[in-house]
């Protein structure tokens, strides 16, 4: 379970803050797979970077008793400096893995990216940083896996390999994802969260919440 307590959001713009949320109260099932749903702009990627600690709320808190990723997409917390396999080992530590060299074993095989995994990443195709992070990612075993575009790394072999992953990890771990691509929500997830107007509302069927998505698209 999630709990997002008395949540305040805003960033500041030239008019003043913009809320993105305002005293949000929610719990978050978490025994689901969730969809996030919502149109452009009404806080999907907010509130997905909030649950990740990667941003953190004006006021108010997000507490959980789970473990959960990074979103696999954004690349935070990879070192440009340090190679693949320093990068492995640093994010192993930090995340409590308890055999660092078999972590770093396992994520060089899944990465695929041959010699270079002991150069820098600076050095590293878009592509390439996309794959080692990814591949980090899944070899951790967390609660919950935090997914935005996370099937869309790499090549098509890679995309490949990375869809039965990341399915495997669905069956017994929890998923929350953030996508407008609706057959790839269907392919993960069984429920689904619609924000509308900073408000949040849970569809434990995950069509009746694609369907009033898709209804509010209309209007
Ligand atoms: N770093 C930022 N600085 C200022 N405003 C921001 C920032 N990030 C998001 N916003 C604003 O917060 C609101 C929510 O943005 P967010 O990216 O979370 O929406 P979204 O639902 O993920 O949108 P989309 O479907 O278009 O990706 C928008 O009005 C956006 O302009």
């Amino acid at each position: 379970m999630i709990k997002i307590s008395n949540l305040t959001k805003s960033y500041p713009s030239r008019l003043g803050p913009q809320y993105v949320f305002k005293n949000l109260n929610f719990t978050f099932p978490t025994e689901n797979n969730v969809a996030i749903l919502g149109k452009n702009g009404t806080g999907k990627s907010t509130l997905f970077r909030m649950l990740a600690k990667s941003e953190y709320p004006d006021r108010g808190s997000i507490i959980s008793n789970k473990t959960m990723s990074w979103p696999v997409a954004l690349q935070t917390g990879i070192h440009p400096h340090m190679s693949g396999r320093e990068n492995a080992r640093f994010i192993g530590r930090i995340n409590n893995v308890r055999s660092l060299t078999q972590y770093e074993n396992a994520v060089q095989e899944f990465a695929e990216i041959g010699k270079q995994f002991d150069l820098p990443v600076r050095n590293y195709s878009s592509g390439m940083r996309a794959k080692l992070v990814f591949a980090c990612c899944m070899n951790i075993d967390f609660d919950i896996y935090l997914i935005d575009e996370a099937t869309s790394v790499g090549d098509p072999g890679f995309r490949k390999k990375a869809k039965v992953t990341l399915k495997e990890k669905a069956k017994t771990s929890g998923v929350v994802m953030v996508s407008h691509e609706l057959d790839q929500i269907r392919e993960y997830c069984t429920s689904a969260v619609l924000i509308q107007k900073g408000k949040l509302k849970f569809y434990e069927d995950l069509e009746e919440g694609i369907s009033a998505y898709t209804e509010e698209g209309k209007k």
